[in-house]
């Protein structure tokens, strides 16, 4: 129906209302911190009759949400706000999700100079404090982030584990030295090691300390320079991008990419995302990757996961186990042994863990028997030395090393 401007003049409304949509590319941040901060105002009131409730396993508390249809009032300073929530689909099966905001027509500068970045910032806030973390792989709305990976949980060198966290911590304090000497305030990592050594873990440990999300990058499905900066600039600030496997990438049999198209990729990803970034790549071999992509950088630190060490044994046996004093155990020198001479990953250690506690009858996994479980490893990587015959050549050691020369601006 059209309605005649003359009408529409007389039609008076003291109210004025702001439909914020959820955007998917950009994001659309004022409804994203929206929805993050009603639930710290009280979403039940008089007029109340839904409410969402939820909670995931690694949620300590119930969350609540708006239902679609429900209000609740806010103030601010002298104004009051109302929220509403709609979800509406479409005769096309579409569904748009939408915050309505309602406020006196007078107050429309100070809701947009001084309310929404209120809110805004007060979800930026939340959003730090959170534990749970979004993993998304672009294509796909973002989930959260259930990986249960932290340093503690993680099995590598404890010497590597504190550079990595020592590393991560001085790149997210230092806003100010990025700024100062004009350098973009992002963080390259190449891990790099065989599969099953804890390269997903890690990756998982590192946004769980930051409490960063998680952004998949998959390289395959980059049609185009545009459609990669189209994606990649709908990632938020304080994430971690990951590009898995870029080994593949080159080789793959298509040849989707040429090693100049990487490189203009790699560039471009660097150029197009935001602040606060890290980004992560990953390769089961790095000696197959060209060294123009190790040029620092592109990638500033280089992280070798390896096969299963003594030290990270420790850490699983204690983790899956409970065993806290592997070292006085009188299989400990035969274990050592063999790990230092079988080629096993961490994965294959957490399986055969796992088969312990399958082949526990009670089901009572409190109640391991200790003797039992590491003479049962010791026959496991008996038979893993046997079946490869391929002992771990001395250079296969975790070791952390800067790219190239150590080029990096400290
Ligand atoms: N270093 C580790 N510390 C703790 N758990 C580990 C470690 N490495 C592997 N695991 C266990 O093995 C599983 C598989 O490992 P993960 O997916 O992290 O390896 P990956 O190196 O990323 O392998 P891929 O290259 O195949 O993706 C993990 O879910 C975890 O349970």
């Amino acid at each position: 129906t059209l309605i005649s401007p003359r009408h529409d003049l007389h039609d008076r409304h003291e109210d004025l209302t702001f439909i914020i949509r959820q955007d998917c590319r950009p994001p659309n941040q004022v409804y994203d911190a929206a929805e993050r901060y009603l639930p710290t105002i009280d979403l039940i009131n008089p007029s109340t009759r839904t409410i969402q409730v939820s909670k995931t396993p690694r949620q300590e508390t119930v969350k609540l949400a708006m239902e679609s249809g429900e209000q609740v009032p806010d103030t601010f300073e002298d104004i009051n706000l109302n929220w509403r929530y709609v979800v509406e689909t479409f005769r096309d099966g579409s569904v748009e999700y939408r915050f309505e905001l309602t406020f006196q027509k007078k107050h429309k500068e100070k809701v947009m100079s001084s309310y929404l970045p209120y809110v805004v910032g007060r979800a930026e806030a939340i959003k730090k404090e959170e534990k749970i973390l979004k993993l998304s792989n672009l294509t796909n709305s973002s989930v959260d982030l259930e990986h249960p990976a932290t340093f503690e949980t993680i099995a590598m060198e404890p010497d590597l584990k504190r550079k990595i966290m020592k590393d991560l911590d001085r790149f997210v304090a230092r806003r100010e030295f990025y700024k100062k000497v004009g350098k973009a305030w992002k963080r390259g990592y190449l891990l790099y090691g065989p599969p099953g050594t804890g390269k997903s873990s890690l990756i998982a440990a590192m946004a769980n300390h930051l409490k960063f999300d998680v952004f998949d990058l998959e390289l395959a499905s980059i049609r185009s320079d545009s459609h990669l900066k189209s994606v990649v600039l709908s990632t938020t600030n304080r994430s971690i991008l990951v590009i898995e496997d870029i080994d593949c990438t080159v080789h793959n049999k298509d040849n989707r990419f040429t090693l100049s198209g990487l490189l203009n990729f790699m560039d471009g990803l660097w150029s197009s995302c935001g602040d606060e970034r890290v980004i992560v790549f990953t390769t089961n071999h790095k000696d197959r990757l060209d060294p123009v992509l190790l040029r620092p950088g592109r990638m500033d630190v280089h992280i070798h996961m390896s096969y299963c060490t003594p030290n990270a044994f420790r850490i699983l046996a204690s983790n899956y186990l409970g065993i806290q004093d592997f070292d006085s155990h009188r299989l400990k020198g035969e274990i050592v042994g063999l790990l230092e001479s079988t080629k096993v990953t961490p994965a294959d250690i957490c399986e055969d863990f796992l088969r312990q506690n399958d082949d526990d009858v009670d089901g009572d996994d409190d109640d391991v028997d200790v003797d039992a479980t590491l003479e049962r490893v010791v026959k496991f990587l008996k038979l893993r030395k046997l079946e490869g015959a391929n002992n771990v050549d001395e250079t296969e050691t975790q070791e952390e090393e800067k790219a190239g020369n150590g080029s990096e601006s400290e």
